[in-house]
Protein backbone atom coordinates (compact mmCIF):
# COMPACT_ATOMS: atom_id res chain seq x y z
CA UNK A 1 0.00 0.00 0.00
CA UNK A 2 1.35 3.43 -0.98
CA UNK A 3 -0.11 7.00 -0.04
CA UNK A 4 0.89 10.07 -0.60
CA UNK A 5 0.18 13.43 1.03
CA UNK A 6 -3.76 14.38 -0.10
CA UNK A 7 -4.29 11.64 -1.32
CA UNK A 8 -5.00 8.95 1.34
CA UNK A 9 -4.72 4.92 0.61
CA UNK A 10 -3.71 5.42 -3.26
CA UNK A 11 -3.57 1.45 -2.73
CA UNK A 12 -2.39 -0.25 -5.49
CA UNK A 13 -4.35 -2.96 -4.21
CA UNK A 14 -3.40 -5.28 -7.10
CA UNK A 15 0.04 -4.99 -6.13
CA UNK A 16 -0.67 -6.87 -3.08
CA UNK A 17 -2.14 -9.52 -5.69
CA UNK A 18 0.86 -9.51 -8.24
CA UNK A 19 2.45 -12.99 -8.47
CA UNK A 20 -1.70 -14.48 -8.69
CA UNK A 21 -2.17 -13.48 -12.18
CA UNK A 22 -0.26 -13.00 -15.38
CA UNK A 23 2.14 -10.44 -14.28
CA UNK A 24 4.88 -12.39 -12.17
CA UNK A 25 6.63 -10.65 -9.43
CA UNK A 26 9.99 -10.58 -10.84
CA UNK A 27 8.65 -8.55 -14.13
CA UNK A 28 6.54 -6.29 -11.68
CA UNK A 29 10.30 -5.72 -10.30
CA UNK A 30 11.71 -4.98 -13.31
CA UNK A 31 9.37 -2.29 -14.30
CA UNK A 32 9.35 -0.88 -10.89
CA UNK A 33 13.37 -0.54 -11.38
CA UNK A 34 12.88 1.15 -14.61
CA UNK A 35 11.03 3.32 -13.10
CA UNK A 36 13.93 5.15 -10.96
CA UNK A 37 15.24 6.42 -14.21
CA UNK A 38 12.18 8.15 -15.19
CA UNK A 39 12.21 9.49 -11.43
CA UNK A 40 15.46 10.83 -11.89
CA UNK A 41 14.39 12.14 -15.78
CA UNK A 42 11.63 14.10 -13.96
CA UNK A 43 13.71 15.54 -11.15
CA UNK A 44 16.47 16.51 -13.91
CA UNK A 45 13.87 17.82 -16.09
CA UNK A 46 12.04 19.65 -12.61
CA UNK A 47 15.29 21.46 -11.58
CA UNK A 48 16.50 22.33 -14.80
CA UNK A 49 12.77 23.84 -15.90
CA UNK A 50 12.58 21.31 -19.00
CA UNK A 51 8.94 20.15 -18.02
CA UNK A 52 6.75 23.78 -17.43
CA UNK A 53 4.16 21.41 -15.59
CA UNK A 54 6.51 20.28 -12.97
CA UNK A 55 7.39 23.80 -12.08
CA UNK A 56 3.75 24.91 -12.14
CA UNK A 57 2.64 23.76 -8.89
CA UNK A 58 5.23 26.12 -7.27
CA UNK A 59 4.80 29.19 -9.07
CA UNK A 60 2.27 32.10 -8.83
CA UNK A 61 3.51 34.98 -10.18
CA UNK A 62 1.76 34.14 -13.60
CA UNK A 63 -1.62 34.42 -11.66
CA UNK A 64 -1.75 38.02 -11.83
CA UNK A 65 -2.89 38.79 -14.93
CA UNK A 66 -5.16 36.04 -14.95
CA UNK A 67 -6.95 37.04 -11.65
CA UNK A 68 -6.95 40.52 -13.24
CA UNK A 69 -8.85 39.26 -16.11
CA UNK A 70 -11.14 36.98 -13.85
CA UNK A 71 -12.09 40.02 -11.69
CA UNK A 72 -13.05 42.20 -14.42
CA UNK A 73 -14.73 39.47 -15.99
CA UNK A 74 -16.68 38.64 -12.70
CA UNK A 75 -17.59 42.03 -12.46
CA UNK A 76 -19.19 42.85 -15.48
CA UNK A 77 -20.70 39.83 -17.14
CA UNK A 78 -23.38 37.04 -16.22
CA UNK A 79 -22.18 34.31 -18.75
CA UNK A 80 -18.29 33.23 -19.81
CA UNK A 81 -17.58 31.55 -22.49
CA UNK A 82 -14.18 29.28 -22.70
CA UNK A 83 -13.42 28.60 -26.34
CA UNK A 84 -10.87 25.73 -27.22
CA UNK A 85 -10.64 21.98 -27.54
CA UNK A 86 -8.81 19.50 -25.95
CA UNK A 87 -6.05 20.41 -23.60
CA UNK A 88 -7.04 23.45 -23.70
CA UNK A 89 -10.52 22.70 -22.38
CA UNK A 90 -11.12 18.97 -20.15
CA UNK A 91 -8.63 20.57 -17.56
CA UNK A 92 -10.39 23.57 -17.05
CA UNK A 93 -14.18 21.42 -17.51
CA UNK A 94 -12.65 19.47 -14.54
CA UNK A 95 -12.14 22.11 -12.45
CA UNK A 96 -14.74 24.07 -12.70
CA UNK A 97 -16.87 20.72 -11.89
CA UNK A 98 -15.55 20.94 -8.55
CA UNK A 99 -18.03 24.72 -8.24
CA UNK A 100 -20.46 24.07 -10.58
CA UNK A 101 -22.66 21.12 -10.60
CA UNK A 102 -24.73 21.93 -13.12
CA UNK A 103 -27.39 24.11 -11.18
CA UNK A 104 -25.40 27.04 -11.62
CA UNK A 105 -22.44 28.72 -10.12
CA UNK A 106 -21.58 30.14 -6.54
CA UNK A 107 -23.10 33.19 -5.74
CA UNK A 108 -20.79 36.49 -7.11
CA UNK A 109 -19.54 34.05 -10.16
CA UNK A 110 -20.78 34.32 -13.60
CA UNK A 111 -22.26 30.65 -15.47
CA UNK A 112 -19.27 29.89 -17.15
CA UNK A 113 -19.24 27.35 -20.33
CA UNK A 114 -17.09 25.26 -21.94
CA UNK A 115 -17.95 25.01 -25.86
CA UNK A 116 -15.15 22.41 -26.83
CA UNK A 117 -17.02 21.45 -30.34
CA UNK A 118 -17.92 22.64 -33.47
CA UNK A 119 -21.41 22.20 -33.81
CA UNK A 120 -23.43 24.85 -35.21
CA UNK A 121 -26.54 24.21 -32.93
CA UNK A 122 -24.89 24.42 -29.80
CA UNK A 123 -23.72 28.04 -30.78
CA UNK A 124 -27.19 28.87 -32.13
CA UNK A 125 -28.32 27.96 -28.69
CA UNK A 126 -26.08 29.76 -27.07
CA UNK A 127 -26.09 32.90 -29.08
CA UNK A 128 -30.23 32.87 -28.00
CA UNK A 129 -29.12 32.14 -24.15
CA UNK A 130 -27.02 34.96 -23.54
CA UNK A 131 -27.07 38.77 -23.59
CA UNK A 132 -23.68 39.82 -25.43
CA UNK A 133 -23.63 43.11 -23.61
CA UNK A 134 -23.18 40.80 -20.22
CA UNK A 135 -20.87 37.97 -21.89
CA UNK A 136 -17.03 37.23 -22.01
CA UNK A 137 -15.64 35.12 -23.64
CA UNK A 138 -11.77 33.61 -23.10
CA UNK A 139 -10.25 31.55 -25.97
CA UNK A 140 -7.44 29.02 -25.26
CA UNK A 141 -5.07 27.77 -27.58
CA UNK A 142 -1.43 26.64 -27.14
CA UNK A 143 -0.45 26.28 -30.92
CA UNK A 144 -3.03 29.21 -31.79
CA UNK A 145 -3.68 27.39 -35.10
CA UNK A 146 -6.20 24.70 -34.05
CA UNK A 147 -9.18 25.14 -36.68
CA UNK A 148 -12.07 24.38 -34.30
CA UNK A 149 -11.02 26.98 -31.39
CA UNK A 150 -10.18 29.57 -34.47
CA UNK A 151 -13.63 28.59 -36.22
CA UNK A 152 -15.47 29.14 -33.16
CA UNK A 153 -13.97 32.67 -31.61
CA UNK A 154 -14.79 33.92 -35.55
CA UNK A 155 -18.43 32.83 -35.42
CA UNK A 156 -18.24 34.80 -31.94
CA UNK A 157 -15.98 37.35 -32.48
CA UNK A 158 -19.15 37.92 -35.45
CA UNK A 159 -22.06 38.09 -33.13
CA UNK A 160 -20.58 40.43 -30.43
CA UNK A 161 -19.17 43.16 -33.32
CA UNK A 162 -22.42 43.28 -34.46
CA UNK A 163 -24.65 43.77 -31.04
CA UNK A 164 -22.17 45.72 -29.52
CA UNK A 165 -19.57 47.20 -32.05
CA UNK A 166 -15.78 46.09 -32.66
CA UNK A 167 -14.71 48.60 -29.89
CA UNK A 168 -16.67 46.99 -27.52
CA UNK A 169 -14.44 43.57 -28.24
CA UNK A 170 -11.30 44.25 -26.05
CA UNK A 171 -13.15 44.43 -23.26
CA UNK A 172 -15.67 41.16 -23.92
CA UNK A 173 -13.04 39.10 -25.28
CA UNK A 174 -9.59 38.00 -24.13
CA UNK A 175 -7.35 34.75 -25.63
CA UNK A 176 -4.09 32.44 -24.07
CA UNK A 177 -1.88 31.51 -26.40
CA UNK A 178 1.67 30.90 -26.97
CA UNK A 179 3.46 34.12 -27.71
CA UNK A 180 4.32 34.09 -30.99
CA UNK A 181 2.70 34.72 -34.57
CA UNK A 182 -0.40 32.42 -35.31
CA UNK A 183 -3.47 32.59 -36.56
CA UNK A 184 -4.89 33.53 -32.93
CA UNK A 185 -2.16 35.80 -32.13
CA UNK A 186 -3.37 37.82 -35.19
CA UNK A 187 -7.03 37.94 -34.14
CA UNK A 188 -5.92 39.38 -30.63
CA UNK A 189 -3.21 41.87 -32.12
CA UNK A 190 -6.04 42.97 -34.75
CA UNK A 191 -9.23 43.50 -32.41
CA UNK A 192 -6.19 44.86 -29.43
CA UNK A 193 -7.51 41.66 -27.38
CA UNK A 194 -5.78 40.76 -24.00
CA UNK A 195 -3.48 38.28 -24.83
CA UNK A 196 -2.56 36.14 -22.13
CA UNK A 197 0.62 33.58 -22.79
CA UNK A 198 0.69 30.03 -23.03
CA UNK A 199 4.24 28.48 -21.74
CA UNK A 200 5.63 27.36 -25.18
CA UNK A 201 6.85 24.02 -23.31
CA UNK A 202 3.12 23.21 -21.00
CA UNK A 203 1.62 20.50 -23.68
CA UNK A 204 -2.40 21.06 -23.60
CA UNK A 205 -2.91 17.71 -21.75
CA UNK A 206 -0.61 18.68 -18.99
CA UNK A 207 -1.62 22.10 -18.72
CA UNK A 208 -4.29 21.93 -16.43
CA UNK A 209 -2.51 23.85 -13.68
CA UNK A 210 -1.95 27.02 -16.20
CA UNK A 211 -5.55 26.80 -18.94
CA UNK A 212 -7.73 25.96 -16.04
CA UNK A 213 -6.86 28.68 -13.33
CA UNK A 214 -9.61 31.07 -15.13
CA UNK A 215 -12.15 29.16 -15.16
CA UNK A 216 -10.94 28.62 -11.45
CA UNK A 217 -11.15 32.40 -10.88
CA UNK A 218 -14.19 33.26 -12.20
CA UNK A 219 -15.88 30.08 -9.82
CA UNK A 220 -14.66 31.28 -6.74
CA UNK A 221 -12.35 28.28 -6.42
CA UNK A 222 -8.78 28.41 -4.46
CA UNK A 223 -6.18 28.66 -6.88
CA UNK A 224 -3.39 28.35 -5.01
CA UNK A 225 -4.70 25.56 -2.76
CA UNK A 226 -4.99 23.23 -6.95
CA UNK A 227 -1.34 24.00 -6.77
CA UNK A 228 -0.04 22.94 -3.41
CA UNK A 229 -2.18 19.84 -3.45
CA UNK A 230 -0.46 18.77 -7.15
CA UNK A 231 3.18 20.14 -5.47
CA UNK A 232 2.83 17.43 -2.31
CA UNK A 233 2.05 14.57 -4.62
CA UNK A 234 4.96 15.96 -6.57
CA UNK A 235 7.39 16.31 -3.14
CA UNK A 236 6.08 12.75 -2.16
CA UNK A 237 7.30 11.17 -5.44
CA UNK A 238 10.29 12.54 -6.54
CA UNK A 239 11.73 12.36 -2.94
CA UNK A 240 10.07 9.12 -2.46
CA UNK A 241 13.91 7.14 -1.30
CA UNK A 242 12.62 4.17 -4.54
CA UNK A 243 10.06 3.61 -7.14
CA UNK A 244 8.05 1.56 -4.59
CA UNK A 245 7.39 4.42 -2.01
CA UNK A 246 6.14 6.83 -5.28
CA UNK A 247 2.55 6.13 -5.98
CA UNK A 248 2.93 7.12 -9.58
CA UNK A 249 5.44 4.69 -10.35
CA UNK A 250 3.77 2.16 -8.52
CA UNK A 251 0.82 2.80 -11.01
CA UNK A 252 3.16 2.89 -14.15
CA UNK A 253 4.23 -0.34 -13.55
CA UNK A 254 1.28 -1.91 -12.66
CA UNK A 255 0.08 -0.32 -16.20
CA UNK A 256 2.87 -1.00 -18.01
CA UNK A 257 3.11 -4.54 -16.81
CA UNK A 258 -0.64 -5.61 -17.11
CA UNK A 259 -0.63 -4.51 -20.86
CA UNK A 260 2.90 -5.91 -21.54
CA UNK A 261 1.21 -9.47 -20.49
CA UNK A 262 -1.50 -8.77 -22.71
CA UNK A 263 -3.75 -8.90 -19.57
CA UNK A 264 -5.42 -5.67 -19.85
CA UNK A 265 -5.91 -3.40 -23.21
CA UNK A 266 -8.55 -0.79 -21.64
CA UNK A 267 -7.82 1.14 -18.70
CA UNK A 268 -11.21 2.25 -16.83
CA UNK A 269 -10.93 5.35 -14.42
CA UNK A 270 -14.43 5.39 -12.37
CA UNK A 271 -14.60 7.51 -9.39
CA UNK A 272 -18.13 7.45 -7.01
CA UNK A 273 -18.27 11.37 -7.25
CA UNK A 274 -20.23 13.42 -9.89
CA UNK A 275 -17.54 16.33 -9.55
CA UNK A 276 -14.90 13.99 -11.31
CA UNK A 277 -16.70 13.25 -14.30
CA UNK A 278 -14.66 15.69 -15.72
CA UNK A 279 -11.82 14.77 -14.46
CA UNK A 280 -12.06 10.88 -15.92
CA UNK A 281 -12.88 12.58 -19.30
CA UNK A 282 -9.50 14.95 -19.08
CA UNK A 283 -7.85 11.54 -17.76
CA UNK A 284 -8.84 10.03 -20.86
CA UNK A 285 -6.97 12.64 -22.92
CA UNK A 286 -3.93 12.32 -20.94
CA UNK A 287 -3.79 8.73 -21.39
CA UNK A 288 -4.76 8.44 -24.48
CA UNK A 289 -2.71 10.83 -26.46
CA UNK A 290 0.44 10.53 -24.22
CA UNK A 291 0.65 6.48 -25.07
CA UNK A 292 -0.84 5.75 -28.05
CA UNK A 293 1.91 5.60 -29.80
CA UNK A 294 4.23 2.81 -31.77
CA UNK A 295 1.60 0.21 -31.06
CA UNK A 296 1.91 1.30 -27.39
CA UNK A 297 -0.83 2.39 -24.84
CA UNK A 298 -4.39 0.86 -23.58
CA UNK A 299 -7.31 2.69 -24.15
CA UNK A 300 -8.70 4.87 -21.26
CA UNK A 301 -12.12 4.36 -20.58
CA UNK A 302 -14.07 7.47 -18.53
CA UNK A 303 -16.85 5.83 -15.97
CA UNK A 304 -18.79 7.03 -12.83
CA UNK A 305 -20.18 5.16 -9.82
CA UNK A 306 -22.88 4.05 -9.09
CA UNK A 307 -24.64 5.47 -12.66
CA UNK A 308 -21.94 2.75 -14.79
CA UNK A 309 -23.15 0.08 -12.45
CA UNK A 310 -26.00 -0.07 -14.49
CA UNK A 311 -24.88 -0.01 -17.69
CA UNK A 312 -21.68 -1.10 -17.66
CA UNK A 313 -20.43 -3.63 -14.53
CA UNK A 314 -21.77 -6.23 -16.72
CA UNK A 315 -19.58 -6.49 -19.08
CA UNK A 316 -16.64 -5.55 -17.09
CA UNK A 317 -17.44 -8.35 -14.75
CA UNK A 318 -18.43 -11.22 -17.26
CA UNK A 319 -17.53 -9.49 -20.31
CA UNK A 320 -13.27 -9.74 -21.83
CA UNK A 321 -10.95 -9.87 -19.27
CA UNK A 322 -9.26 -6.93 -20.92
CA UNK A 323 -9.50 -4.25 -17.91
CA UNK A 324 -7.23 -2.18 -15.40
CA UNK A 325 -10.14 -0.63 -13.21
CA UNK A 326 -9.00 2.56 -11.13
CA UNK A 327 -11.59 3.31 -8.88
CA UNK A 328 -12.45 6.56 -6.71
CA UNK A 329 -13.92 6.95 -3.39
CA UNK A 330 -14.07 10.76 -2.42
CA UNK A 331 -14.82 10.28 1.14
CA UNK A 332 -18.51 11.01 0.80
CA UNK A 333 -19.60 8.22 3.75
CA UNK A 334 -20.56 10.84 5.99
CA UNK A 335 -22.54 13.37 3.28
CA UNK A 336 -26.52 13.71 3.03
CA UNK A 337 -29.69 13.43 5.45
CA UNK A 338 -30.05 9.54 6.65
CA UNK A 339 -33.37 8.13 4.89
CA UNK A 340 -36.25 8.60 6.87
CA UNK A 341 -37.55 5.22 7.52
CA UNK A 342 -41.43 6.45 7.99
CA UNK A 343 -41.15 7.39 3.87
CA UNK A 344 -38.93 4.28 2.55
CA UNK A 345 -40.69 1.53 5.22
CA UNK A 346 -41.24 -1.42 2.56
CA UNK A 347 -39.67 -4.54 4.44
CA UNK A 348 -37.06 -4.93 1.47
CA UNK A 349 -35.30 -2.19 1.95
CA UNK A 350 -34.62 -2.21 5.85
CA UNK A 351 -30.71 -2.06 4.45
CA UNK A 352 -31.69 1.64 3.65
CA UNK A 353 -33.57 2.99 6.62
CA UNK A 354 -31.37 5.50 8.50
CA UNK A 355 -28.45 5.56 6.38
CA UNK A 356 -27.33 8.28 4.04
CA UNK A 357 -26.85 9.03 0.60
CA UNK A 358 -23.26 8.98 1.13
CA UNK A 359 -23.52 5.49 2.68
CA UNK A 360 -24.75 3.92 0.18
CA UNK A 361 -22.41 5.58 -2.32
CA UNK A 362 -19.43 4.41 -0.49
CA UNK A 363 -20.78 1.01 0.53
CA UNK A 364 -21.48 0.66 -3.87
CA UNK A 365 -17.92 1.88 -4.46
CA UNK A 366 -16.73 -0.64 -1.84
CA UNK A 367 -18.85 -3.64 -3.08
CA UNK A 368 -17.82 -2.77 -6.59
CA UNK A 369 -14.46 -3.16 -5.77
CA UNK A 370 -14.60 -6.35 -4.08
CA UNK A 371 -16.85 -8.00 -7.09
CA UNK A 372 -14.41 -7.03 -9.49
CA UNK A 373 -11.53 -8.39 -7.34
CA UNK A 374 -13.61 -11.67 -6.76
CA UNK A 375 -13.84 -12.03 -10.84
CA UNK A 376 -10.34 -12.41 -10.97
CA UNK A 377 -9.98 -8.27 -12.33
CA UNK A 378 -7.27 -6.00 -11.51
CA UNK A 379 -8.45 -3.42 -9.70
CA UNK A 380 -7.15 -0.64 -7.53
CA UNK A 381 -8.52 2.20 -5.67
CA UNK A 382 -8.21 5.87 -4.81
CA UNK A 383 -9.46 7.08 -1.68
CA UNK A 384 -9.64 11.17 -1.39
CA UNK A 385 -10.64 12.31 2.46
CA UNK A 386 -13.00 15.05 0.90
CA UNK A 387 -13.04 16.50 -2.39
CA UNK A 388 -11.40 20.09 -2.71
CA UNK A 389 -8.85 22.06 -4.44
CA UNK A 390 -6.18 20.32 -2.85
CA UNK A 391 -7.24 17.21 -3.84
CA UNK A 392 -8.19 17.83 -7.25
CA UNK A 393 -4.69 19.32 -7.68
CA UNK A 394 -3.39 15.79 -5.97
CA UNK A 395 -5.29 13.88 -8.68
CA UNK A 396 -4.00 15.50 -11.99
CA UNK A 397 -0.58 15.81 -10.56
CA UNK A 398 -0.46 11.73 -9.64
CA UNK A 399 -2.04 10.81 -13.52
CA UNK A 400 0.13 13.17 -15.18
CA UNK A 401 3.48 11.50 -13.32
CA UNK A 402 1.76 8.37 -14.03
CA UNK A 403 1.46 8.97 -17.58
CA UNK A 404 4.62 10.45 -17.83
CA UNK A 405 6.53 7.32 -15.98
CA UNK A 406 4.55 4.93 -17.88
CA UNK A 407 5.52 6.94 -21.21
CA UNK A 408 9.36 6.00 -19.96
CA UNK A 409 8.36 2.60 -19.35
CA UNK A 410 7.45 2.14 -23.07
CA UNK A 411 9.91 4.13 -24.31
CA UNK A 412 7.30 6.58 -26.40
CA UNK A 413 7.75 10.01 -26.07
CA UNK A 414 4.57 11.38 -23.66
CA UNK A 415 4.51 14.73 -24.97
CA UNK A 416 3.60 14.92 -28.69
CA UNK A 417 0.80 13.25 -30.84
CA UNK A 418 2.23 13.23 -34.55
CA UNK A 419 -0.79 11.05 -35.96
CA UNK A 420 -3.32 13.34 -34.96
CA UNK A 421 -1.92 16.02 -37.81
CA UNK A 422 -2.78 13.74 -40.39
CA UNK A 423 -6.68 13.93 -40.31
CA UNK A 424 -6.16 17.47 -39.56
CA UNK A 425 -3.99 17.89 -42.91
CA UNK A 426 -6.65 16.15 -44.82
CA UNK A 427 -9.64 18.63 -43.26
CA UNK A 428 -7.47 21.47 -44.30
CA UNK A 429 -7.70 19.61 -47.62
CA UNK A 430 -10.76 19.18 -48.04
CA UNK A 431 -11.86 22.41 -46.76
CA UNK A 432 -10.27 23.82 -49.68
CA UNK A 433 -12.02 22.26 -52.51
CA UNK A 434 -10.05 18.97 -52.91
CA UNK A 435 -11.55 15.68 -52.94
CA UNK A 436 -14.90 17.33 -52.25
CA UNK A 437 -17.71 16.18 -55.12
O1 LIG B 1 -4.40 24.04 -27.52
P1 LIG B 1 -4.41 23.74 -28.96
O2 LIG B 1 -3.10 24.01 -29.62
O3 LIG B 1 -5.54 24.44 -29.65
O4 LIG B 1 -4.66 22.20 -29.12
C1 LIG B 1 -5.85 21.59 -28.72
C2 LIG B 1 -5.76 20.10 -28.92
O5 LIG B 1 -5.59 19.88 -30.30
C3 LIG B 1 -5.16 18.67 -30.76
O6 LIG B 1 -5.59 18.20 -31.92
C4 LIG B 1 -4.25 17.83 -29.96
O7 LIG B 1 -4.39 16.47 -30.32
C5 LIG B 1 -4.49 18.00 -28.49
O8 LIG B 1 -3.41 17.43 -27.79
C6 LIG B 1 -4.63 19.47 -28.12
O9 LIG B 1 -4.86 19.59 -26.75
Amino acid sequence: MVSAPYLHDVTACFAERIGEGGLTKDAYARLLHGCGPALEQLRRARADGALPFLTLPSRRDDLGPLATLAARYRGAFDDVVVLGTGGSSLGGQAIAALADRGFGPPVGSPRVHFLDNVDPDTFQALFAAVDPARTGVFAISKSGGTAETLCQLAVVIDRLRAALGEDALKRHVAVMTEPKDSPLSRIAERFSLPHIDHDPGLGGRFSVLSTGMLPALLLGLDTAALRTGAAAVLEQALEAKDAAGAAPAVGAAIQVGLANERMVSQSVLMPYCDRLFWFARWYRQLWAESLGKEGNGTTPVDALGTVDQHSQLQLYLDGPADKLFTLVDAGMAEAGRPVDPDILDHPETGYLQGRTMGELFTAESRATAETLIGYGRPVRQIRVERLDEGTLGALFMHFMLETAIAAHLMGVNAYDQPAVEDGKRLTRRYLQGEGVS
